[in-house]
């Protein structure tokens, strides 16, 4: 149990005392001579003590780990273990260890020595702490089957790896989980199980972790393998592809340890490997996932937990860990690599961060630059005096808080002081001579390469990216409201109409998805944004995937309590995954947590792969919502509804909307400026009094259509001033019917960038404007009137993976361009440009900006670019 549903926090001390002791026994006879060092520390037990444990740089106990599987079983964080109910955090009131920023960004209070100075750690590990389980709490068939969340199975990264827990999956991290081939999944879950049950039945001080330290190839690893190429064996969130953890970093056993994993180790080998990262899902800075990831085969891989710093009150090893990015209020550490040090995001206090500056000098010398690439070619870093340079989209962008922590790196709001606009920005770091840095930089072109093709109002919409030396930015809609997982973590259970009026929303979301053939394998609600308006958009596109055939065999990947069991089981996945998922989301909705989360992560993966058993369902759902959850909970996919079937279902079909209707102004209170016939309503704006928000008519237009209402009977929404929420934001206002007439009414935030043309990369003062109307897709270009979609040069058809300017020295841009696969290439090829009528968000108005400007500003700096070209890389692209 989370330590957040935990009871008090004088039982977890207790616990924690005990569990420290466990621990240093664990330490007293694994360490190995190399370990036995004053830095190393026994750590304790939960994620709270691991994340000390890492703070102080000790503990690892992997390299010294029995060589028997079944001792190397370690049990980290359950939900059965940790404490009930803990309140959130109150001011003042917060558990030991863990401080709240001003921003609500939960971080370990306790003093650091190392902060600032010891941005990297060496040999830090998370602890994989056998636990056991209580009788009375386990059931027999799975009590052993537990994995513990707090182990770390690899990560070249000290910090990062001590702040994994394996099964990073306990729910309250809604851990992703990155495992191989189902069968053989199962199988092991089922190994392990057996294991678990001897384990459980010997002295703590005989139970030895499943670790995940690194040990040297020859002794661990005799047949490592490399990976296939061309296929997802890599998660996102492995160790492999983290550019977290480079070898270079710290050269380690584990690293291959992870790469043993993707090969598919047999079984003998998995208590080698299987400890899984130590991370805490939703604890700390990540949001709450420990997601399993990867089209791998053979392996069981926990991955390390992500998450939004701001809402686990149980601090995430990650991020009390020295790792750098898990201290957001630490200062100058790297979260992905020591060269990366830099200013931590938050030090107790908002700061801002100039974003790296971009490249001087560009020329075409890279062998993958292209004429519309800005980061193709061999670049001289900016110097400090060129700060202010106007022709750098990023210099007008400054890195804010920190939102989250993902596998990749972090996530940060972006804001444009000229403009006010914000963006999320993803920022992770690549390092050319780092093959984990490559992996995830594959992971990424692919990510890119798919959400660039997703426009969708509840799809968090893709901006663009850039690279700036060896850091790749990623341009997100800014989703303020954070994830369900987080409101269900600080306000507790949605009410009904709350679970109606997102479940609808995320059915849209996946309805438009699986029409891409698309399955997004992590449905869950720490991957679900929510904006301050109620609007809900799914996130985290790392597992997605297309698919391209009926089914994708072999893919492992998904969130343990959120996994459907065909997953677990090996047999093909399909996109009915993500109906099961929603399933489980809706059910987290209602109760605060996802079915089966009294069980550990494996155990609940055994449950839900081996047993008939459907997760109890609460009384307090209306029978339509319990009928819902049945429906979606069919063990058999082919029997689940499809999304575009399930938004029939009475459950989420009648479902109000939670936006307010809109207050109009006084009738003799007109804004000066105001066309005659056109209101303005705050930043918003009306219609000769249709009082519709441009930012919503088309979403509303769309479900109007779709259900046959007139006009007369849509909704009104209210845009609550929000000016960081997509529909606050003032480029929705780009959908304004004035923009009909060639006229751009901005806001007043956004005036000056669509009067003054700004370079900034959201804000091109020329950008093409996207319109849509009544479901009618009407392209527009500023001060040009309505463009036809063929002429509209950066329409969605003319994007490519490749389409994002990438900006940088050669070193970041063409490790990232370079190891975009032909897969994504071939996912292109099924994302041609949005169907006609295709729902267009007022982000995607945003996102063209992004690209058209960044294109643009590159231009300023290669005039002779050719910035006619669609595709950038015509001959890798033309199939698309
Ligand atoms: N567009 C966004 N708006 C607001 N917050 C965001 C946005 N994107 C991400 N975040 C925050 O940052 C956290 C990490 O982001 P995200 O999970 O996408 O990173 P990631 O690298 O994809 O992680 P992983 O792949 O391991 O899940 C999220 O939990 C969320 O709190």
């Amino acid at each position: 149990m989370p330590s957040w549903w935990g009871k008090s926090s004088s039982k977890e001390a207790k616990k924690k005392t005990s569990k420290e002791g466990i621990i240093d026994s664990l330490q007293r006879r694994f360490r190995t001579p190399s370990e036995n060092k004053p830095a190393s520390k026994s750590g304790g037990s939960r994620r709270r003590t691991c994340d000390t444990v890492s703070e102080k740089g000790c503990q690892s106990v992997a390299q010294s780990r029995s060589p028997s599987p079944s001792k190397q079983v370690s049990r980290c964080q359950s939900f059965i273990e940790r404490p009930r109910a803990q309140p959130l955090p109150l001011p003042g009131l917060q558990p030991a260890g863990i401080g709240r920023t001003e921003s609500g960004i939960s971080v370990p209070s306790k003093p650091r020595s190392e902060k600032g100075s010891k941005p990297f750690v060496p040999l830090l590990r998370s602890r994989c702490v056998q636990s056991r389980p209580e009788p009375a709490e386990v059931d027999g068939d799975v009590i052993a089957a537990s994995f513990s969340s707090e182990c770390s199975i690899d990560s070249d990264d000290p910090a990062d790896s001590s702040q994994r827990s394996p099964l990073a999956s306990d729910y309250e991290n809604g851990s992703r989980t990155a495992a191989g081939s189902p069968s053989r999944m199962m199988a092991k879950v089922q190994s392990v199980t057996e294991i678990r049950l001897r384990e459980a039945t010997k002295p703590a001080n005989q139970i030895s972790p499943l670790s995940s330290r690194r040990r040297p190839l020859s002794n661990h690893v005799p047949n490592l393998q490399v990976p296939c190429h061309g296929t997802f064996y890599i998660a996102p969130d492995s160790s492999l592809s983290s550019p977290s953890r480079s070898p270079l970093r710290t050269p380690g056993t584990e690293q291959v340890i992870n790469s043993a994993f993707w090969t598919g180790k047999t079984y003998a080998d998995l208590p080698l490997l299987g400890s899984g990262h130590c991370s805490s899902p939703g604890s700390g800075q990540n949001s709450g996932h420990n997601s399993m990831g990867g089209d791998m085969s053979g392996q069981l891989f926990w991955q390390p937990s992500r998450g939004s710093p701001e809402y686990s009150p149980i601090p995430s090893p990650r991020m009390t860990s020295p790792g750098p990015s898990s201290r957001i209020h630490s200062g100058a550490v790297s979260p992905l690599h020591p060269r990366a040090v830099g200013p931590a995001p938050d030090d107790g206090k908002q700061q801002s961060h100039r974003l790296p500056l971009p490249p001087v000098t560009i020329s075409n010398s890279s062998p993958f630059s292209h004429p519309n690439s800005a980061a193709t070619s061999p670049s001289v870093p900016r110097s400090p005096g060129r700060a202010e340079n106007p022709t750098s989209p990023s210099s007008r962008w400054k890195k804010g808080k920190l939102l989250g922590r993902g596998t990749f790196g972090h996530v940060y709001v972006g804001f444009n002081s000229e403009s006010g606009e914000m963006c999320a920005m993803k920022e992770v770091t690549l390092f050319s001579d780092d093959a984990k840095s490559k992996e995830s930089a594959k992971q990424l072109g692919q990510e890119i390469a798919l959400l660039s093709r997703l426009r969708h109002p509840n799809i968090v919409q893709y901006y663009g990216s850039e690279t700036v030396d060896e850091k790749l930015y990623i341009y997100l809609e800014y989703v303020s409201g954070g994830s369900i997982y987080k409101l269900l973590q600080e306000y507790g259970q949605f009410g009904e109409l709350a679970i109606r009026s997102y479940t609808k929303q995320i059915l849209s979301g996946l309805a438009y998805l699986h029409a891409k053939s698309t399955v997004h394998r992590d449905i869950k609600g720490a991957n679900i944004l929510v904006d301050p308006n109620g609007r809900v958009k799914l996130a985290d596109f790392g597992m997605a995937k297309h698919i391209a055939g009926q089914s994708c065999p072999l893919s492992f990947k998904g969130s343990p309590y959120w996994m459907a069991p065909e997953v677990i089981k090996n047999s093909n996945c399909n996109l009915m995954v993500d109906i099961w998922s929603l399933g489980c989301t809706v059910l987290e909705m209602a109760t605060t947590k996802p079915p089966w989360s009294h069980y550990e992560g494996v155990a609940a993966m055994f449950k839900i792969g081996n047993s008939k058993d459907l997760p109890a369902i609460p009384d307090h759902l209306s029978d339509d919502g319990k009928n819902f959850v049945r429906q979606c909970l069919q063990r058999n996919p082919l029997h689940r509804p499809t999304a575009e079937k399930l938004l029939e279902h009475p459950f989420v079909k009648n479902a109000a909307p939670l936006e307010k209707p809109i207050i109009g102004p006084e009738p003799s209170d007109p804004p000066a400026g105001v066309t005659a016939g056109v209101k303005s309503q705050g930043i918003g704006h009306t219609k000769n009094g249709t009082n519709l928000d441009p930012g919503r008519l088309a979403i509303h237009s769309s479900r109007v259509s779709k259900s046959g209402l007139h006009s007369s009977e849509i909704h009104i929404p209210r845009n609550i001033s929000c000016p960081v929420s997509p529909i606050g934001s003032p480029l929705l206002h780009s959908r304004s019917p004035q923009h009909l007439n060639g006229r751009m009414s901005p806001s007043p935030i956004s005036s000056p960038r669509t009067t003054s043309g700004s370079s900034t990369p959201l804000t091109g003062g020329s950008a093409n404007i996207l319109y849509n109307q009544l479901n009618q897709s009407v392209y527009l270009q500023e001060g040009f009137g309505i463009k036809s979609q063929n002429h509209y040069t950066n329409s969605p058809s003319c994007r490519s993976p490749y389409h994002d300017i990438f900006r940088g020295t050669q070193s970041g841009s063409q490790i990232f361009r370079e190891l975009l696969s032909s897969e994504n290439e071939a996912i292109g090829k099924h994302f041609g440009r949005p169907l006609h009528g295709e729902l267009y968000d007022g982000q995607s108005v945003l996102a063209d900006r992004v690209s058209q400007q960044l294109l643009r500003d590159h231009a300023k700096l290669s005039p002779s670019l050719d910035l006619s070209s669609c595709s950038p890389f015509p001959d890798r692209m033309s199939g698309m």
